[in-house]
């Protein structure tokens, strides 16, 4: 199987209705069909190989997580195709689940009243995993998430890092080929998004699993994947290596000016010209940022600028941080080539 996924068009449109109040109110909604079309994934395509560790990333409210629950088979789409290692969600049900792990860092699936052992041997039941198949795999997942001294602790009982180390270990009792992550590392301390981390990179170079991982967490992404795709109001605005992406965006510079006066982004912005150019506000209103790229020559023209139309007390000039350059596309919702 070359492809581990592979998703055409898919897409998929909630209908938000107009909210007339009540249950009466509603069910009018539903009946004169008072409601607006919402793409929450509109016309996405994607192939994965086996292999791969690919961060999946946008704003709030892109459309990541109804992404995932497409590829998991826990929403129907509205069109477009979706296979999982040659399969169809929806109708090879049971060799489907077998192919997959699933992690929502903000949903648990351990039963919360029992032992963690015991939620463990549940779901080596649904999965028909034999003792030995479970024995040898479960053993070193065990041990590299370091949950033993957690398995006869009822779920209620645990922090929220050491229960999410058990969910991890839940999504891999039947050692699934590909695994999704969502959010995985939300709320967690550093400590334990280190080892959750080192697990997911043994996990993908010495079983080869593929791994698709959503977080907001950008650390996250440059510590694990080479590869980003990136979401935008439903729409996929890049698909390429996370290296490409700083470089040809603007692994860039920022110009720190401290200016003698306070300023406005507006007039800062009239001053430089260029669209550009993102400015935002650094300690205080006396100091500001321009975010721009590696061009020498846009530098200079910037710092031309700033200097014939401002008076300035010193300026520097940094590297930008990966986090900063996929706040600036957030925030322009667009990606310059
Ligand atoms: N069940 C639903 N019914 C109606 N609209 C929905 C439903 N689920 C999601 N949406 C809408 O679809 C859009 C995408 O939501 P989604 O949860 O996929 O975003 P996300 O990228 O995962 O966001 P976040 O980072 O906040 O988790 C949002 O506008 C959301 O309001």
């Amino acid at each position: 199987m070359d492809k581990m996924i592979k998703v055409e068009n898919l897409t998929k449109e909630f209908k938000s209705y107009s909210s007339r109040s009540g249950l009466k109110g509603a069910f009018r909604d539903l009946l004169t069909r008072n409601y607006k079309i919402h793409q929450a994934v509109d016309s996405i395509s994607l192939d994965v190989k086996p292999g791969e560790m690919i961060g999946y990333i946008g704003e709030n409210g892109a459309g990541k997580s109804t992404t995932i629950k497409m590829l998991t088979g826990i929403l129907t789409p509205t069109s477009g195709n979706v296979l999982i290692n040659g399969m169809n969600p929806h109708k090879e049900r049971e060799k489907f689940v077998k192919t997959i792990g699933v992690v929502f860092g903000q949903r648990s699936q351990l039963w919360w009243d029992i032992a963690v052992q015991e939620s463990f041997r549940l779901l080596k039941k649904v999965y028909n995993v034999s003792d030995e198949d479970y024995n040898s795999h479960m053993s070193m997942v065990i041990e590299a998430l370091d949950i033993a001294p957690l398995l006869d602790k009822p779920v209620r009982k645990l922090s929220l890092g050491q229960r999410m180390r058990c969910e991890l270990a839940a999504a891999l009792i039947h050692n699934p080929p590909l695994l999704f992550l969502d959010e995985p590392t939300i709320g967690l301390d550093v400590l334990v998004k280190l080892k959750i981390r080192e697990f997911l990179k043994e996990l993908n170079e010495k079983y080869n699993t593929t791994i698709m991982l959503t977080t907001h967490d950008l650390t996250d992404i440059e510590a694990l994947c080479e590869r980003v795709v990136m979401l935008d109001e439903g729409k996929i605005i890049y698909d390429g290596a996370l290296n490409q992406l700083k470089t040809s965006w603007g692994e860039g510079k920022q110009i720190k000016f401290h200016f003698k006066s306070p300023k406005t982004q507006k007039e800062l912005k009239e001053s430089t010209g260029s669209q550009l150019i993102v400015w935002e506000p650094s300690d205080n209103e006396n100091s500001w940022t321009a975010n721009v790229t590696n061009d020498e020559d846009v530098i200079s023209q910037v710092i031309g600028d700033v200097v014939s139309n401002h008076q300035i007390l010193d300026l520097k000039i940094l590297e930008t941080s990966t986090e900063e350059i996929i706040r600036n596309i957030y925030e322009e919702g667009v990606i310059h080539g």
